[in-house]
């Protein structure tokens, strides 16, 4: 049986998705997995061999399949694990499930495998994390990194980056301790250039980090302007589809359309949003404020403009109001669009405040120089080297990281405060820490956990 730190109830679930499929896979993991085995199987199953057979209900046969046991600690989970590999059809599924439930299994809860996983220490939380990113990946490259970081890539620097921080916390405590020494580390350049080294370690994390949640995540792009001003013939262009309604008739759209496309393996949420205008229409006046809802929130967004009504590049002189109303105009492309009938040269103007982009949504030129331009905003490089997958909540860890560390070495510089630098130097090693769950809540991991799908 299993040598748990942590002793455990015996969970159960379909391990595949639910509906029909060629094999359907119940897992089982816990104490009672073998007891489990011997009643279904008729006798105890090898470890690690798989088993053809019959599995037996309470009074008749429910399948005959392939049975897999792996003896806890050398399991996923690191528990005593059963696998039930029966035909795959929702009813066989079922029936072995309340089978192993009526044998002293409980259902378990979404994640539930994964995080005994993680508490036997077979994975940590970044690992752990990079399972559900690589069963949600949306693109090859998003699967890529995910692997990278199941595979310890991103736990491994990250724990690099603990290790100096240690010895460098070791050495200045020590200095602190023991003032008599007369180490004068503040004078004794070589904190000063571990601190650095460590920043400048953060910082390379940091970017990767950066990249492989852009790479999870993607960016939500909008796309607002005035009624007619081709926001929904643009949306068409760059997912080449004919998903929204255009037409001449000002107040088309009044819904808010999403679609998703693919930069280089970059998500791109291209959000198309009603004409905005005061209008008396109750319906086009939600469609409005929805369109506003967007505007708030999205990573980037796109003021179009029918290039036939203004000559101007400037959005405080085409729309003051638009721009006041934006949190942070650095989130800003103003789309010229139109240029077929305007006759202005396609492609990226960066020599204003605001960047400009003309294309025709019509006849398709200058999108792609859009997309180019997006890509840039978003400092997404198609360099797959190095990457792997990460989480907003992993960047906000080392956001926090980097903070304390300028915070220390503002204190070696200015004050020279030991006592304090020491306490930025802890403060960056919990929060670096956090990422690979060495320091967790456990509503943090509930958290976690919860979000995953259910016989993971
Ligand atoms: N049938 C099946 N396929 C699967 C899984 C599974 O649980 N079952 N996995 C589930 O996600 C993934 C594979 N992940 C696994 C990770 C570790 C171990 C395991 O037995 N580890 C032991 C032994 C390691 C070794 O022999 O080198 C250990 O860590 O001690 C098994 C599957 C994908 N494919
Ligand atoms: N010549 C030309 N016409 C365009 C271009 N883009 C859009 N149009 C036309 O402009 C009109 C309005 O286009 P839509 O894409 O429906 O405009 P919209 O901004 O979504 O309009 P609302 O949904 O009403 O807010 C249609 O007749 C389009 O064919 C373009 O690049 N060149
Ligand atoms: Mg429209």
């Amino acid at each position: 049986m299993a040598e748990s730190l942590y002793p455990q109830d015996t969970i159960a679930a379909l391990a595949t998705p639910p509906g029909r499929g060629g094999v359907g896979i119940i897992r089982v993991s816990g104490p009672t997995c073998r007891a489990i085995a011997g009643s279904l199987l008729g006798h105890y199953p090898e470890p690690r061999r798989a088993l053809y057979g019959p599995f037996r209900g309470e009074k008749a046969m429910i399948d005959e399949g392939i049975a897999l046991y792996f003896a806890g600690p050398h399991s996923f989970t690191g528990e005593d694990v059963l696998e039930l590999q029966g035909h795959g059809g929702p009813v066989i599924m079922d029936l072995l499930l309340e089978r192993c439930v009526q044998l002293g299994a409980r259902l378990a809860r979404p994640g539930e495998f994964s995080e005994r996983a993680f508490l036997n220490d077979k994975l940590d939380l970044a690992q752990a994390e990079a399972i559900a990113d690589l069963i949600e990946a949306s693109s090859r490259g998003a699967a890529e990194n995910a692997l990278r970081s199941l595979q310890g890539e991103f736990s491994r620097r990250v724990e690099g980056l603990v290790q100096r921080l240690i010895e460098l916390r070791m050495y200045v405590e020590a200095a602190i301790d023991f003032p008599e020494e007369e180490i004068d580390f503040l004078a004794d350049g070589r904190v000063g250039d571990r601190l650095a080294t460590i920043q400048t370690e953060l910082a390379d994390v940091r970017a990767a980090a950066g990249q492989g949640a852009l790479m999870r995540e993607g960016m939500n792009v909008v796309i607002a302007g005035r009624p007619n001003a081709g926001k929904s013939s643009l949306l068409n262009a760059l997912t080449e589809q004919d998903t929204a309604i255009v037409t001449d008739i000002e107040g088309t759209t009044r819904d808010v359309l999403r679609e998703h496309i693919h930069l280089d393996g970059m998500p791109l949420h291209v959000i198309d949003t009603a004409g905005l205008r005061d209008t008396p229409d109750a319906v086009e006046k939600i469609g409005v404020a929805r369109a506003w809802t967007e505007i708030e929130t999205a990573d980037r967004v796109l003021l179009l403009v029918d290039a036939a009504t203004t000559d101007a590049v400037d959005p405080m002189a085409i729309w003051p109001e638009f721009v006041e109303r934006l949190a942070d105009p650095s989130r800003l492309t103003l789309v010229r669009n139109k240029v077929d009938t305007s006759h202005e040269i396609p492609g990226l103007d960066s020599s204003t405040t605001t960047p400009v982009l003309r294309l025709s949504a019509k006849t398709g030129e200058g999108v792609d120089n859009l997309k180019e331009h997006l890509k840039a905003v978003m400092g997404f490089s198609a360099t797959t080297e190095g990457r792997f997958s990460a989480r907003r909540r992993h960047l906000d860890a080392l956001d926090r990281a980097d903070a304390a560390l300028d915070n220390g070495a503002a204190q070696l510089s200015g004050y020279g405060a030991g006592e304090l630098l020491a306490e930025d130097l802890r403060d960056a090693q919990q929060a670096l820490g956090e990422i690979t769950g060495e320091f967790s809540a456990d509503d943090l991991l509930g958290e976690i956990f919860g979000s995953f799908c259910i016989g993971k």
